[in-house]
């Protein structure tokens, strides 16, 4: 049986520090994250796609709201689900020509993808997701009066909007998911997924806010019941002592270790935290299985046992 995988893209996966945040740039970026998960699939893997959100939803929303005088704004799930879109498009588009580059003419689809929130989450109270780009502490200052907007400061780089960040209880397409598997790489729950919450008539209604898409990434493959929860970000390793002189890279967390850890508060909030604290939450359930958190480049060799930090339940 080929192992089954589900893979949570990080920003660099979609976009480049150095470049304009724009769709073409994006375009670029995607196309050497496709190559890697194309090598992927051409080793025989299985897999479904989940992808970030946070700058791509943050500049929609804005776009949105600046052009308010010309046209009805569209609401934060609207404005979610477009960028679900759009970039589910360049993953796509990008990964038929990687796989057909490498003799697989293996169908891919993006699919749009609510996820249910508890409408009580207290992350409606205390918004912790950043999107969009980076503002100035003056400029932060004059968005905090003038929209209302709250903001804050991001590990030194500079202020961000940020927006609630509910945990994922539900997906709603999970059905489609499975029957998509067997056929097709699957994109879905990207951007964490549009949030909805339930109504006591069982209706669904989209609200504002980004899901983690990490925290999305391990429900589904819970949900799909994945072997491996691969986490593809910047970094090779998770470390301890992150940033500091006695930094030092990790190729193995057990659970009781990542809990430390966390404790400890050696994962940076918003950052790594939410990547160990998914990892650790898929091992929980299924004992047997592994998360491993490491870079784009290294994901090959990290799914080989060669590098990246694995975590295990013991
Ligand atoms: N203990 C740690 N070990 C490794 N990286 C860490 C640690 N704490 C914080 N980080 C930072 O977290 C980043 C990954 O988080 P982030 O960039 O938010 O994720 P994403 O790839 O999903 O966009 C790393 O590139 C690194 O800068
Ligand atoms: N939705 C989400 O987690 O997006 P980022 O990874 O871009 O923060």
């Amino acid at each position: 049986m080929p192992e089954r995988l589900v893979i949570a893209l990080g920003g660099n996966a979609l976009q480049s520090k150095d470049s304009a945040p724009t769709a073409e740039a994006q375009l670029e970026v995607v196309r050497k994250t496709a190559s890697h998960i194309a090598e992927i699939s051409r080793r025989g893997y299985e897999m479904a796609i989940v992808h970030g959100n946070g700058p791509q939803v943050g500049r929609i929303l804005l776009s949105s709201e600046t052009a308010r005088d010309v046209v009805p704004p569209m609401p934060f799930d609207v404005c979610g689900a477009m960028s679900q879109g759009y970039i589910g498009y360049h993953i796509q588009q990008a990964l038929k020509y990687a796989l057909a580059a490498r003799n697989r003419n293996y169908p891919v689809v993006s699919l749009t993808t609510q996820v249910v929130v508890d409408k009580n989450d207290p992350a409606f109270q205390n918004p912790t997701k950043p999107i969009g780009g980076f503002y100035s502490a003056e400029e932060a200052r004059q968005l905090e009066q003038e929209k209302g907007y709250v903001l804050r400061e991001d590990a030194g780089r500079g202020w961000r909007r940020v927006v609630a960040s509910p945990l994922p209880r539900k997906i709603v397409e999970i059905g489609a998911v499975r029957l998509l598997w067997d056929h097709a790489i699957v994109i879905t729950c990207g951007g964490g997924g549009i949030p909805v919450v339930e109504n006591p008539d069982g209706t669904l209604e989209g609200v504002a806010a980004v899901i983690d898409k990490d925290f999305a990434a391990e429900l589904l493959a819970e949900e799909v019941d994945a072997d491996v929860l691969l986490i593809l970000t910047e970094v090779e390793k998770v470390a301890i002592n992150f940033g500091k002189p006695d930094e030092k890279d990790l190729d193995h967390l057990s659970l009781a270790e990542a809990a430390r850890y966390a404790a400890e508060g050696q994962f940076g909030v918003g950052s790594m935290l939410p990547k160990v604290q998914a990892a650790m939450k898929f091992v929980r359930t299924n004992p047997g299985k592994r998360a491993i958190i490491t870079s784009l480049d290294k994901c090959l060799d990290a799914l080989e046992g060669k590098t990246g930090t694995a975590v295990t339940f013991a």
